[in-house]
């Protein structure tokens, strides 16, 4: 890897002044980030990806992070002797694993990002769907091969009232939110957290959606690696969703929805690079794929 150290001054100086249109577009505009995949497991990469979400804090964007956890709760799942099912990329939820999945995530999965924030000061707040009405959910079946299939206790977000997240904002914290919500009866839904930053990011009327993979970005023809796209309009990507392997479908339906929804763009790009928000938001060229609404 190259490190800082190796760079020339001119071209440190080149890095620093790229980012100048970038700073001026996103200063004090709100950028929903999708915090996932190998960034959440390397320890390196959740300290550059805490970094990053200060840094963007201190020049006066207004990051909120969605954090997932996937891989956490089927890790918990395990550890008690219970069962995890996964139906069309959904978790199979019973009352008694959604009782794990918000252990898991607001518990454990929410209280490590906010740790790693917070030790660059009193940034993070840990909130989540449940709380001051931030989402409310409708339960949601999901197609498995073609078919509409119940899977318990999942939800989709219908309502967001975005009240809470933005009084952390104007108080200047990094709001940092788990994926659970709690329907109109109260009955509390597991909402995968792709989709929970795409309604928060159309509720709140964010910028930008940012969601972190463990890939490069969308392969138009997966696995064919000379298909990976830099670019994709709504369109286009709402004739590809149907033709999708089931890991990327709901990264990709969260960016369409955002698009749709008056997010400027979406973008799904490779948390396994360190600082990669930094990279897609301020160098020109950007990375992974980004996603626009024509
Ligand atoms: N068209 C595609 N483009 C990119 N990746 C794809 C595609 N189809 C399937 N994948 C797979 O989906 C994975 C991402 O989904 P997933 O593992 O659920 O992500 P995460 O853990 O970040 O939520 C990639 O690592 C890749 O293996
Ligand atoms: C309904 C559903 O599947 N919910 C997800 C919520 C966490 C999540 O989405 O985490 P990743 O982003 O790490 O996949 C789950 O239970 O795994």
């Amino acid at each position: 890897m190259t490190s800082i150290e190796s760079l020339t001054a001119s071209q440190k100086a080149y890095v620093l002044a790229e980012a100048l249109p970038w700073l001026q577009q996103f200063t004090g505009k709100i950028v929903v980030v999708k915090y996932g995949g190998n960034a959440m497991v390397d320890d390196g990469l959740k300290r550059a990806f805490a970094e990053d979400m200060v840094f963007l804090r201190t020049i006066g964007v207004l990051p909120v992070v969605v954090h997932g956890g996937g891989p956490q709760i089927s890790a918990m799942l395990k550890k008690l002797g219970m069962q995890g099912e996964f139906k069309g990329g959904f978790r199979v939820t019973t009352p008694e694993v959604m009782d794990v999945v918000r252990m898991v995530l607001f518990g454990q999965v929410g209280r490590e990002l906010v740790g790693l924030i917070n030790s660059h000061g009193p940034y993070a707040v840990g909130i989540s769907g449940e709380d001051a009405h931030l989402f409310t959910a409708t339960r949601r079946t999901v197609l498995v091969d073609g078919t509409p299939t119940d899977v318990g206790l999942v939800g989709d977000v219908t309502t967001v009232s975005p009240d809470a997240v933005l009084d952390l904002i104007g108080a200047g914290r990094i709001p940092v939110v788990s994926s659970i919500a709690p329907d109109v009866d109260g009955i509390v839904h597991n909402i995968n957290a792709d989709t929970a930053a795409a309604a928060l990011a159309e509720g709140i009327g964010a910028e930008k959606l940012i969601v972190l993979t463990d890939v490069e970005g969308l392969y138009t023809n997966w696995p064919d690696r000379g298909s990976l796209t830099s670019r994709i309009a709504a369109g286009a990507l709402e004739e590809l969703l149907p033709n999708l392997d089931s890991g990327m479908v709901p990264k990709m339906e969260a960016c369409l929805r955002a698009v749709q929804g008056g997010v400027p763009s979406a973008h799904v790009i490779d948390g396994r690079v360190p600082h990669s928000v930094l990279l897609e938001m301020f160098t020109g060229e950007g990375i992974g794929t980004m996603v626009t609404p024509t």
